[in-house]
């Protein structure tokens, strides 16, 4: 499918409730299927890659079911788990393949996981490497580094993993197989990576110790079914952000986004940059911090990003950058190697495509340059299947001189199936 947008007459106005977390509905799902007993999640994000998760789920002998806008799971716990009869496809994520190879290392059967074109280029050595080391039998294209991933758990035991990347994804694989090991698992990172993980099993009464960038949990206990309200997910919410500041006479409201310290970069990097932001009706649902966000058209100017900052914005960087092209000054992404083994090389494609658009931009080693403000003009880019790239060249066309066509925009429906009603919601007078 391709879309084609045009730029805006007037400003976004209004009001809309993001979508459910992506990282939060993922765990929703699978420590719903791992507890013993009932798990009622309310604010399931129904994108195609939590879907994904549903699916690997229920092959693996889960009842999850549907009850309204409540998703309700019946699991007797991690040990009731059963072996798959066909291969478990997680399509497009990420998320799915690596903290489900962390729960099938320990479990006492076979299972083979694949996915889609994307997931098929992107590392598995970095949770496959160390579940190895907890003692579970894996393996896979090139020894494990690619799928098709094979899993036979079995007798684990704990370690002490110093992971070189800071990667919630790494850290939960790790963590969740450490449920299952005997002894002590702990993963030590260069810089904390998101949260979510340890949040939630402490809600399904699992007992996790914290300590600055190392996380502990004991082997050997056990979930118990809970209910998950998910927050709507900031890394959404970044795209409205970004269209509220960049367009003219605009004033957008989000309401109930997760402000989970380690995903709020996107928040300190707009103010950074001189964006009219706003934060009011801070609450809880569960143990994950939400709030409404206010965007007005702001008078922005560039920044440089990096260290520490990077793993709280990773998946909001192609959203920055097309801040970055309005902005005055030069803006430096750097530390962001990670972005080259995301569901595209997200350096090469921005990059690529904004150039394509008039943008003054750079590839880096670790990151990219823009210096801005610069008029975009219209014309065809293409998503490459990349639910963010998607979304961020879609923002440009509110902007540009002329219209823009963005190819490829279903794989927009991975993490914000109604991103476009959004948008049209708040063009609409
Ligand atoms: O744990 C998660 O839910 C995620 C972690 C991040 O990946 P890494 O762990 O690879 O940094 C992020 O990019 C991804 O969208 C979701
Ligand atoms: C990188 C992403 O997700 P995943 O790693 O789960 O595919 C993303 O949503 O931007």
């Amino acid at each position: 499918m391709e879309q084609k947008i045009q730029p805006l007459k007037n400003g976004l106005r209004g009001m809309v409730t993001i979508p459910g977390d992506k990282s939060i509905s993922h765990r929703a799902v699978m420590f719903g299927s791992i507890a013993k007993g009932t798990t009622e999640i309310t604010g399931f994000l129904k994108g195609e890659d939590c879907l994904s998760t549903v699916r690997c789920m229920k092959q693996l002998g889960v009842s999850i079911v549907e009850d309204g806008d409540k998703i309700i799971i019946e699991s007797s716990g991690l040990k009731g788990l059963k072996e798959p009869d066909a291969v478990l496809d997680v399509g497009n994520s990420g998320t799915t393949i690596r903290l489900l190879a962390g729960i099938l290392a320990t479990s006492p059967f076979s299972s083979i996981l694949v996915g889609d074109d994307s997931i098929a280029k992107r590392p598995m050595g970095r949770v496959t490497g160390p579940l190895k080391m907890l003692n579970a039998t894996v393996d896979g294209r090139e020894h494990g580094q690619y799928t098709p991933l094979f899993i036979r758990g079995g007798d684990l035991r704990g370690v002490h993993y110093v992971s070189p990347i800071a990667s919630a994804q790494v850290k939960s694989s790790i963590l969740l197989a450490g449920l299952g090991a005997r002894g002590t698992t702990t993963v030590t990172e260069p810089y904390r990576s998101r949260d979510h993980t340890e949040r939630m099993l402490q809600s399904f009464g699992v007992e996790v110790n914290v300590d600055d960038r190392s996380v502990s949990i004991e082997g050997g206990q056990t979930l118990t079914g809970t209910m998950v309200k998910v927050p709507g997910d900031i890394s959404s919410a970044a795209f409205l952000l970004v269209a509220g500041a960049i367009t003219e006479d605009s004033e957008v409201v989000l309401k109930d986004v997760g402000i989970n310290p380690t995903r709020t970069g996107i928040l300190d990097v707009l103010k950074e940059m001189g964006g009219d932001l706003t934060i009011s009706d801070e609450t809880l649902f569960g143990e994950e911090p939400v709030a409404t966000l206010h965007i007005k058209t702001s008078k922005l100017v560039g920044t440089t990003i990096g260290g520490e900052l990077i793993p709280r914005l990773i998946d909001e960087i192609p959203a920055i950058a097309i801040l970055a092209t309005q902005a005055h000054g030069t803006t430096i992404i750097k530390d962001a190697e990670e972005l080259k083994v995301k569901e595209t090389n997200r350096i090469d494609t921005m990059v690529s495509q904004l150039k394509e658009l008039g943008a003054n931009i750079e590839a880096t080693p670790d990151g990219m340059r823009i210096i801005g403000p610069t008029p975009l003009h219209g014309g065809t880019v293409d998503s490459f299947g990349d639910h963010r790239i998607g979304m961020s060249m879609a923002l440009c066309g509110l902007i540009s001189a002329d219209s823009i066509t963005v190819k490829n925009t279903d794989a927009i429906a991975v993490s914000y199936p109604n991103f476009f009603e959004h948008l049209n919601l708040l063009s609409e007078k």
